[in-house]
């Protein structure tokens, strides 16, 4: 199974064997969090920059994303959602563009408007090429939704293979509606685990988030996730829309993260 290390060098991530790491994303709104996340930088590895009040995977302005990355330390990739995108190929690959040449490594997209795996595919293509003529070493990210029967978009499980068919990096889940439920009450651990083992099986990097606790990541760890994406949990109060990211729920949640990885460690026999 492939596992994610950092490489700070080349500030983004790559993976190798063996080794027992989960990247945490955490999801500034705006450039006051990102300084937030900027305090707990040790914790955490990628700054995700969205824009909530636009959708679960709300993309934000340009010169915000560029005033992120100016803001938090240059070992720290940074990550744009590009929104929760509508079929259409031509203006999603152009935003794109946007974010990467904004200072983002990593370029989610949502395939919010997506019924069809040929649809995404299509859509991602046109990412993938728009982001790596640009930066060939940034990281492309198809995201679906685990509440995909919610809204009608192409299921959670069609994800790897979309994102391996138009020559993404990684598979991600979130959920689309913030109304309280989480990744595992719509694809439960064992659906997760699958998801992970058909990214892997691909060779991308498998992404999680979606009103993620710190009660999650025992399942998360277990299963083989590269990266854990937060905002909720680590916002004060738990609430994404009206609490703010604190520093230490980041460090306490890297902290859990990193309980995890070691308890999962122990229980696995060594590979040679
Ligand atoms: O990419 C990660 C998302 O921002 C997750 O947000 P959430 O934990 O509030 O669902």
């Amino acid at each position: 199974m492939n596992h994610v290390i950092r490489t700070p060098v080349l500030g983004r991530v790559g993976t190798r064997r063996k080794e027992l790491m989960v990247l945490l994303l955490i999801s500034p709104d705006g450039v006051e969090e990102a300084l937030d996340c900027a305090k707990a930088a040790e914790h955490l590895d990628i700054v995700d920059v969205k824009k909530p009040d636009e959708g679960s995977l709300g993309a934000n302005f340009p010169w915000v994303i560029r005033e992120i990355r100016d803001a938090v330390p240059a070992d720290k990739p940074v990550s744009a959602t590009v929104g929760d995108v509508p079929y259409k190929p031509g203006t999603v690959a152009q935003a794109a563009l946007g974010a990467v040449v904004s200072g983002a490594t990593y370029i989610k997209v949502g395939l919010y408007g997506c019924t069809t795996p040929e649809q995404g595919v299509e859509v991602m293509r046109g990412v993938v090429r728009a982001v790596k003529d640009h930066r060939p070493e940034a990281l492309v990210v198809a995201s679906g939704y685990a509440d995909a029967h919610r809204i009608g978009c192409v299921n959670p499980l069609a994800l790897p293979d979309i994102a391996a068919r138009a020559g993404a990096d990684a598979a991600m889940l979130d959920t689309a509606i913030k109304d309280g439920t989480r990744l595992f009450d719509h694809v439960p651990p064992d659906a997760c685990a699958e998801f992970v083992r058909r990214a892997h099986a691909s060779g991308l990097l498998a992404a999680l988030a979606g009103s993620v606790k710190q009660a999650d990541l025992g399942a998360l760890t277990r299963i083989g996730t590269d990266i854990v994406g937060v905002r909720g949990a680590v916002c004060a109060g738990g609430d994404r829309n009206t609490g703010r990211i604190q520093p230490h729920l980041v460090a306490a949640f890297r902290a859990e993260m990193d309980r995890q990885a070691r308890e999962h460690a122990v229980g696995t026999p060594a590979v040679n």
